[in-house]
């Protein structure tokens, strides 16, 4: 049978999509046609064509009758890449099979597994859990559960450790979810991370010659010596994930590898099963991750393909040392290295945008040598690069409104059409600023994903409002739809309710007699004490207060009227919190009034098409 070249496959799909046909470049060529046998590694860069060599890869291998469709495991980070992945191998599966260049026996409905890295190991785990001791039917707990499972370890440990840790009680659950979760993402030894700590704690006694210099590090050493304190709530908190038979994302990763190692056959089942594995976005792998992925499919045709410039997950664990430990981790046959593929044509760029991303690339991450350098496809266009040094973000945000504007102009008159654009930010806070402008420039725009629909005031106070009735603790959320439109209550009204909350909380603790003076006294000064008290309990008591209550003198009248008016609201909305989410969410907007505030408001652009596309994009350029 002579191969069927990727040039081969390029005209024949080409042909069936009446289309000019699309070359691949030599290096593509090479990653196409790579050995079956042997891993790769595809070092590239923006938009240089990884997701679409990584599909002609699947193509050039079933044509060639090196593997039937479902023997390839592709793996990627979001659930959207790996449904784009499938979609692009899918439909040119079928394309190949039109050209007549599938083979005989090629079933259109065999197709490749595409999965996410965690939804791949969480199958691991649940396919092997019972080795470990484990129910693979457990629980899987989102953000939230864990975080308020964290919470209840936190609030309920009587460590006598936390009364001297000056932290407020949501920071104490944060650190213990990132510890709980770096031990995971690193497969790490807690006992080995609390010697650290242990280590760091004398530090601070020690004499520093009494210079003022040292401030900063003690303080950082302190930091450090809480290590061990975070270290056991971390390993309270996985206990009590044990107990309810629940695991969380990053378990899944490390309970994968801990079950593959105790049991080999799974190792071969796999093997078996996919002959040819290939792994997209590889340098945001976290350590456990490659861990395992080496010790299901070291020494078998693995191709990995990433670029250490897109790296997203630097906190969690993934460094770029991961793509640069792959070729001695996935060996060829003869025990070499992998072999080193590179990509770079940029697809996507124009040559002038390239040359000023190629420089601030070069000069951010020191790391230039490991990534091509990208070049611009033949005939990309020639668009210059405007920059500005504005001194602040107001001024700004009204130089690119005032840019796009001209642009969009200039693109009306000699085109006829309205023209779009796109603007991406650095970091989302500076969202609001660039809104503003362009509203006042009269740039129409559509924010694009959920960050930009949080940002619009009517979903803020939607969410706020959710917060309000799950969570005791959501102050800020209340005052923020308080003081309101639906409200309207004063900053008097509301400072007062502040300290009905004070006085509610010193008059709980104190009146409820449940708790011991010790424990009220520990309660006070640890973390799980709030001196201000929670404002939502404190409205909800407003609601309830009998008229002439002593707690209720300080209000206005009207202003009384309206927190009542609030509280009954609430407690309304309180009792219908069992309904399914989208009507219950129907039912706030209605009792917030949100529903005639979008209809009256001409500016709110959700659901409406406009022209002008904003978004926080976290990858490529
Ligand atoms: N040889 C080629 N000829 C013409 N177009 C190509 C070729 N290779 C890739 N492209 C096109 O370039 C664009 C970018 O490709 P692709 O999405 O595969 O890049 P990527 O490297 O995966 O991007 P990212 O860096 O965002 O992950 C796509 O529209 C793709 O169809």
């Amino acid at each position: 049978m002579t191969e069927v070249t990727a040039r081969r496959i390029a005209e024949a799909l080409a042909e069936v999509r009446g289309e000019s046909v699309r070359y691949p470049t030599l290096e593509q060529q090479a990653v196409i046609e790579a050995d079956p046998a042997e891993p790769a590694l595809v070092v590239a860069g923006a938009g240089s064509g990884k997701t679409e060599t990584m599909a002609n890869r699947v193509l050039w291998l079933v044509a060639n009758r090196h593997l039937k469709p479902a023997e390839v495991l592709g793996l990627t980070f979001t659930r959207k890449a790996a449904g784009e992945l499938a979609e692009r191998i899918r439909t040119r599966l079928a394309e190949l099979h039109t050209a007549g260049l599938a083979p005989d026996d090629h079933d259109l409905f065999d197709a490749p597994e595409i999965s996410t890295y965690n939804s791949f190991a969480s199958t691991v785990f649940r396919d092997n859990a019972l080795v470990l001791g484990r129910d693979g039917d457990g629980v899987v707990l989102g953000e939230a559960a864990a975080w308020q499972l964290a919470r209840n370890v936190v609030v309920r440990s009587t460590d006598p450790r936390l009364e001297q840790l000056d932290k407020r009680l949501e920071s104490v659950v944060e650190a213990t979810l990132q510890i709980a979760r770096g031990i995971a993402d690193n497969d790490a030894d807690p006992e080995r991370i609390r010697a650290i700590g242990r280590r760091f704690a004398g530090l601070p006694e020690l004499p520093l010659g009494g210079t003022a210099e040292y401030a900063s590090d003690v303080e950082r050493m302190r930091e450090i010596a809480q290590l061990e304190l975070l270290v056991d709530l971390a390993r309270e908190y996985d206990e009590a994930k044990r107990l309810r038979g629940a695991v969380d994302f990053a378990d899944q990763v490390v309970l994968a590898l801990h079950a593959v190692r105790a049991r080999p056959a799974a190792v071969e089942e796999l093997r078996a099963r996919f002959r040819v594995v290939l792994l997209d976005e590889y340098q945001d792998t976290s350590v456990v991750q490659t861990d395992l992925l080496a010790e299901l499919f070291a020494g078998t045709p693995v191709t990995a393909v990433g670029d250490p410039n897109q790296s997203i997950y630097g906190w969690r664990g993934a460094s770029a040392s991961n793509l640069r430990e792959f070729r001695p981790r996935f060996r060829r046959r003869d025990g070499h290295p992998a072999t080193r593929f590179t990509l770079s044509t940029s697809w996507r760029n124009g040559t002038r945008i390239l040359d000023a991303a190629n420089t601030l690339v070069g000069a951010s991450t020191g790391e230039g040598a490991e990534v091509p350098t990208l070049e611009a496809r033949p005939g990309a266009s020639e668009f210059g690069v405007d920059s500005i040094y504005p001194e602040t973000v107001t001024e700004e945000a009204a130089a690119v409104a005032r840019w796009l504007r001209q642009r969009l102009d200039e693109s009306r008159v000699r085109t006829g059409r309205p023209a779009s654009a796109a603007l991406l930010l650095r970091a989302r806070k500076t969202q609001p600023y660039f809104l503003d402008a362009m509203r006042e420039a009269g740039v129409p725009y559509h924010v694009l994903g959920v960050g930009g629909l949080l940002a619009e005031p009517e979903i803020a106070d939607l969410v706020s409002a959710l917060r309000v009735l799950d969570d005791p603790d959501a102050g800020l959320e209340l005052l923020r739809l308080l003081a309101g439109a639906r409200w309207r209550i004063g900053v008097a009204d509301l400072d007062q309710l502040r300290e009905v909350a004070g006085w509610l909380g010193r008059h709980d603790s104190a009146e409820s007699g449940i708790l011991s003076d010790e424990l009220q006294q520990r309660i006070r000064e640890s973390v799980a004490g709030d001196e201000g008290g929670s404002i939502v309990d404190a409205l909800e008591f407003v609601g309830r207060a009998a008229e002439g209550h002593r707690a209720l003198e300080g209000f206005s009248a009207e202003g009384l009227a309206r927190l009542r008016a609030a509280a009954t609201t609430f407690d309304r909305l309180r009792s219908r919190t069992g309904l399914e989410l989208p009507e219950l969410l129907v039912l706030v907007a209605r009792e917030l009034r949100l529903d005639i505030e979008i209809a009256a408001n001409e500016t709110r652009t959700a659901g409406r098409r406009t022209s002008t596309r904003c978004s926080t994009r976290s990858r490529g350029t």
